[in-house]
């Protein structure tokens, strides 16, 4: 297998979710976090901040701002690449979201998270990003099937 580098940067707030309808490319039409993929010379962490400041935030924040809170590797039967995406969240976020060409944002009552417009594995792992740290293994056929999955949470990442 090979491995995919992916970033997806979640703002969680007392009662709110801040979530993007991905308007093109992988996901389009589907409500998730913001990201991407890691370019090559960066960090994982320099990645999740250029995917998601620029389309919800005008100034610069502290590094401390973002944190990491899980790990959750995709494969897609009959594919050899892996997708690693690494979730962060961003809570003490307080730009104005904008919309880009790729993501149009809205926040969401956290009990009202779109699952149905989401990625099948979103309502499995979400309720774990509120409090501990996660990883999660997910095994596709297709896009919209889960054969096996593996979700626990971690200590530490
Ligand atoms: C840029 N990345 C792409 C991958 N991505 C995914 C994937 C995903 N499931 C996988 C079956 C596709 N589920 C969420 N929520 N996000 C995060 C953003």
């Amino acid at each position: 297998f090979t491995n995919k580098l992916l970033t997806l940067v979640l703002v969680v707030q007392p009662g709110r979710v801040l979530l993007g309808m991905k308007k093109r490319w992988f996901g389009a039409g589907k409500w998730n976090g913001f990201g991407g993929k890691v370019q090559p010379g960066e960090t994982i962490e320099e990645a999740a901040r250029r995917l998601f400041l620029p389309e919800n935030c005008r100034r610069k924040v502290a590094s401390q701002w973002m944190h990491k809170i899980g790990n959750i590797t995709f494969e897609f039967i009959g594919e050899t690449e892996l997708l690693d995406t690494h979730v962060f969240r961003a809570d003490n976020y307080n730009g104005e979201p904008t919309e880009s060409d790729e993501m149009r944002p809205q926040w969401f009552d956290s009990d009202k998270i779109p699952f149905g417009q989401m990625w099948v594995d979103d309502i499995l792992w979400f309720p774990l990003m509120l409090q501990k740290k996660f990883f999660g293994y997910f095994k596709f056929q297709g896009h919209d099937l889960i054969i096996d999955h593996k979700l626990e949470e971690v200590e530490k990442l």
